[in-house]
């Protein structure tokens, strides 16, 4: 049975409703989560000032967490304000015990420096902020918070994420929606994998915006405790954000509560991603296409299989498109097998994708040539364009299809929709619903939906809309492969 994921936000009450606790319950309810809240400050505030702070005694949190840990146990602890100094010892020692006893808990901290209203929450110097940062799984400031934590005086988002994490934290996303300009953009660096991931909106003014970043990082949470990887958590608290502001981006006054609203489902709000294979081709044109006009001619069934015996089999079945997806074989053994796969598909005029080998792809004029994401960077794009090759990418999460859609290929593919044994997809199980969302996200590219699916789970991923469904295993090791075929092309049309 699926159970609602837990967040449990230590934060300020803030008594103008905007923000603190009151934009983590907020989200909380939007994203579909539960919040447990533990307030360390009952503030005094208005649209004009910050009164006083008021922080809650040390003793009442504790008692909170040991209330809270015997039946509501977190999957994310959200920081947000840090009241006094005996809160942050008190964290310093509270978040070691839970994560000792509870491997999975991820701690994520909005370092709130100052009121939006002017005026500071806390007498913490950034010197005692940063003991906690090494228990921190991943950060949330603005640029100037950034700028305070690290002492770092740069606007370089990229810098100021690299240093925070240099502090102990494993993921730092930097806000760039305090920049000057005409987009905003946010700046994760996973410490983890040495890796950065960009997002960029259009910049929507809003004077609804207070409890804007308490929002962003409250739904950054919820996304985690969904099971969201940071990537795509990022992406979809971009979106969240995006639908807020537009919900008020007409309204002139003075001074609002952000306004939460739903999951992002609506391409508009979602960012763009910014990503080294974008730098490396600035200019690149679409891929040709395959034919058919996403949402209206569909491809069907797609086996992928990874022999000339396999594609002699079922290319006769009338099959609109295939794929030899061959493993551990020698340079000589590749080159033979693909000039022979290539001849066959021209025979049964079959649209054949080459898994992997682009340049043997090329060199002997296959259809098409299905690249991984790990591989995109070092695939010659131009090249395979160039050729007049379809180009189909391996997409596992909205991140990575929206980084994919952008390079305009012939097909995107999305996977794995379920748990399959062909091929380790660990952490990447996407689920229909995620199916769904990128459906909702793409543009005129067909989808192809990959992993674990079967004839008993096909017509419910076929319901989506999907362009095409790929499939190893519920054809290769079926008793009957031509007639498991056959089945499939009947579900599928
Ligand atoms: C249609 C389709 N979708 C996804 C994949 C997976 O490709 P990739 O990520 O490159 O992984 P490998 O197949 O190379 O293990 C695919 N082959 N086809
Ligand atoms: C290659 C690949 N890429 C994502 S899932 C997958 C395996 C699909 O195989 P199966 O249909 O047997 O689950
Ligand atoms: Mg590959």
């Amino acid at each position: 049975m699926k159970t609602k994921p837990i967040v449990w936000s230590i934060a300020g009450a803030d008594c103008s409703g905007g923000a603190g606790i009151a934009a983590d319950i907020k989200t909380a309810q939007s994203l579909k989560v539960e919040l447990c809240h533990l307030i360390t400050a009952n503030t005094v505030q208005n649209s004009k000032s910050l009164v006083s702070v008021n922080p809650t005694d040390v003793e009442i949190l504790k008692q909170q967490v040991a209330t809270l840990i015997t039946d509501k146990q977190p999957d994310i602890i959200k920081i947000g304000l840090i009241a006094s100094s005996e809160q942050l010892t008190w964290l310093c020692t509270l978040l070691p015990d839970i994560k000792n006893q509870y491997t999975k808990v991820n701690v994520v901290f909005d370092p709130v420096g100052s009121a939006s209203v002017g005026g500071k929450f806390s007498n913490i110097t950034a010197n005692d902020l940063i003991k906690i940062l090494p228990l921190v799984d991943v950060i949330t400031p603005n640029i100037i918070e950034a700028q305070q934590l690290t002492g770092i005086n740069t606007s370089d988002t990229d810098q100021l994420a690299q240093a925070i994490c240099a502090l102990g934290v494993k993921y730092a996303i930097v806000k760039g929606g305090h920049q000057i300009g005409k987009s905003a953009q946010d700046v994760a660096f996973d410490s983890t994998l040495n890796l950065f991931y960009r997002v960029t909106s259009a910049r929507i003014d809003s004077s609804f915006s207070h409890g804007g970043g308490c929002s962003f990082s409250s739904a950054i949470s919820a996304f985690l405790a969904h099971g969201y990887l940071l990537r795509d958590a990022l992406a979809q608290a971009k979106a969240f954000m995006q639908q807020g502001f537009a919900k008020n981006g007409d309204f002139n006054e003075y001074y609002g509560a952000f306004e939460q609203t739903h999951w992002p489902q609506d391409k508009q709000f979602f960012p763009a991603i910014d990503a080294d294979i974008h730098r490396k081709y600035p200019t690149l044109s679409a891929f040709a296409d395959i034919g058919t006009t996403r949402g209206e001619q569909k491809l069907g069934l797609y086996p992928v299989v990874d022999s000339i015996e396999w594609l002699e089999t079922l290319m006769p079945l009338g099959i609109e498109i295939i794929q030899l997806r061959v493993k551990n074989k020698s340079q000589a053994e590749l080159d033979n097998l693909i000039e022979k796969a290539v001849a066959l598909a021209k025979n049964y005029h079959t649209r054949l994708f080459i898994n992997d080998y682009w340049q043997l792809a090329i060199k002997h004029g296959a259809y098409g040539v299905h690249i991984g994401q790990e591989d995109l960077l070092d695939a010659d794009l131009h090249a395979i364009q160039q050729a007049g090759l379809r180009l189909g990418i391996s997409t596992h999460g909205c991140y990575e299809f929206l980084l994919a859609q952008q390079l305009k290929p012939s097909y995107l593919a999305m996977g794995a929709i379920f748990p399959t044994k062909t091929k380790d997809m660990t952490g990447q199980i996407q689920g229909i619903d995620n199916l769904k969302q990128v459906l909702n996200l793409s543009e005129d590219i067909p989808v192809v939906a990959i992993g674990g699916i079967n004839e008993e789970r096909a017509p419910d991923v076929w319901a989506t809309g999907t362009d095409s469904i790929a499939v190893v295993t519920a054809i290769t090791e079926a008793s009957n492969p031509s007639e498991a075929v056959k089945r499939f092309q009947r579900l599928l049309f």
